[in-house]
C-alpha cells in the first residue's frame, strides 16, 4: 500500500568525526523508519547529534557504518552525482536560518531547485506560484528580495523552495528557531497543513510545543535514540492558549 511505504530507513547508523588523533563517536547505532505521510519530530539536548542525523538523512553527509535507504534506494552504492540527483528530486530542506539567497528575488529563490531539471520556463513559473501558495505565502512577494520580508515570511518562502520540486520528504531543522512565537506558530500551521495534504516531514526542534505538533517524537541523547512516543496535540503550539 502506497501510504505504508518507507520513505526513510536507517539501519544501525554510526558517525565518527576525527580531530587529529581524537575520535568523536557522534551517532551510535541509530535505527529509524519513517513511512510515507508521517510527521515526526526529533528532540534532544544540544550536541546530541540531531543535525548530524538530519545531514545523513538529507544525503548531505555519509555515515561511517550502517545503511541509509531513501524511498527504498540503498544510497551507499551510489556515486556523488547520483546522490545529488536523489537529494534534488526527493528531499526538500528547511533550515533555522532560512538560507535564502539575498541577491535573488523570492521568485528566483523558489525556482532554484528546478533549474537543474529539464523543465520549461512556463512550467517553472506555474510550480513556483503553486509552491508559494501551498506554503502560505503571498504572490505579491515574488518580486521582492528576501530581506524585504519578515522572518516568518522568509521561512514560508524557504518552505516553498523546499516544496517546489514535489519532494517525497521535507526535512526541517529548527524551522522555528529564529522566529518569534506568532511567526513560529504560522510556520507550524503551514507544516501541519502540508502533512495533512500528504507530505512526509521530519522536524528537529528544541521546543516541546513545536515537537508536539508532529505525530510522533523521537528522543536522542549522546547519539542514541533513547525513547519515542505519540505526541499530545493539546501541547502543540497551535492549540496552546498562550
Ligand atoms: N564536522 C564535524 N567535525 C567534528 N565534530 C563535529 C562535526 N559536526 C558536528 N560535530 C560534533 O558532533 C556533535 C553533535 O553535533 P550536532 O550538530 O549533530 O548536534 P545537535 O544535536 O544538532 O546540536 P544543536 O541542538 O546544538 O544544534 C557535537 O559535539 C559537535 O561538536
Amino acid at each position: 500500500m502506497e501510504s505504508q511505504k518507507n520513505i526513510v530507513r536507517l539501519e544501525n547508523i554510526h558517525k565518527i568525526y576525527k580531530t587529529g588523533e581524537i575520535e568523536y563517536h557522534i551517532l551510535k547505532g541509530i535505527n529509524l523508519t519513517v513511512r510515507s505521510g508521517e510527521f515526526i519530530s526529533i528532540m534532544g539536548p544540544s550536541g546530541s547529534g540531531k543535525s548530524t542525523l538530519m545531514n545523513i538523512i538529507g544525503l548531505l553527509d555519509r555515515p561511517n557504518a550502517g545503511k541509509v535507504y531513501i524511498d527504498g534506494i540503498d544510497v551507499a552504492k551510489l556515486k556523488d552525482s547520483e546522490i545529488a540527483k536523489i537529494r534534488n528530486r526527493k528531499i526538500g530542506f528547511v533550515f533555522q536560518q532560512f538560507n535564502l539567497i539575498q541577491r535573488l528575488t523570492v521568485y528566483e529563490n523558489i525556482e532554484l531547485p528546478l533549474l537543474i531539471r529539464d523543465i520549461s520556463k512556463e512550467e517553472r513559473e506555474k510550480l513556483v506560484r503553486e509552491a508559494l501558495l501551498r506554503a502560505g505565502g503571498d504572490l505579491g512577494w515574488l518580486k521582492k528580495k528576501p530581506n524585504q520580508l519578515s522572518g516568518g515570511q522568509q521561512q514560508r518562502v524557504a518552505i516553498a523552495r523546499a516544496l517546489v520540486g514535489k519532494p517525497k520528504l521535507i526535512l526541517a531543522d529548527e524551522p522555528t528557531g529564529n522566529l518569534d512565537r506568532d511567526s513560529g506558530r504560522i510556520v507550524m500551521e503551514t507544516l501541519k497543513e502540508l502533512n495533512k495534504a500528504g507530505e512526509t516531514i521530519i522536524l528537529v526542534t528544541h521546543d516541546i510545543e513545536v515537537g508536539n505538533c508532529a505525530q510522533k517524537i523521537y528522543y536522542i541523547k549522546n547519539g542514541e535514540i533513547v525513547g519515542s512516543g505519540e505526541t499530545d496535540q493539546n501541547k502543540c503550539i497551535l492549540n496552546s492558549k498562550r
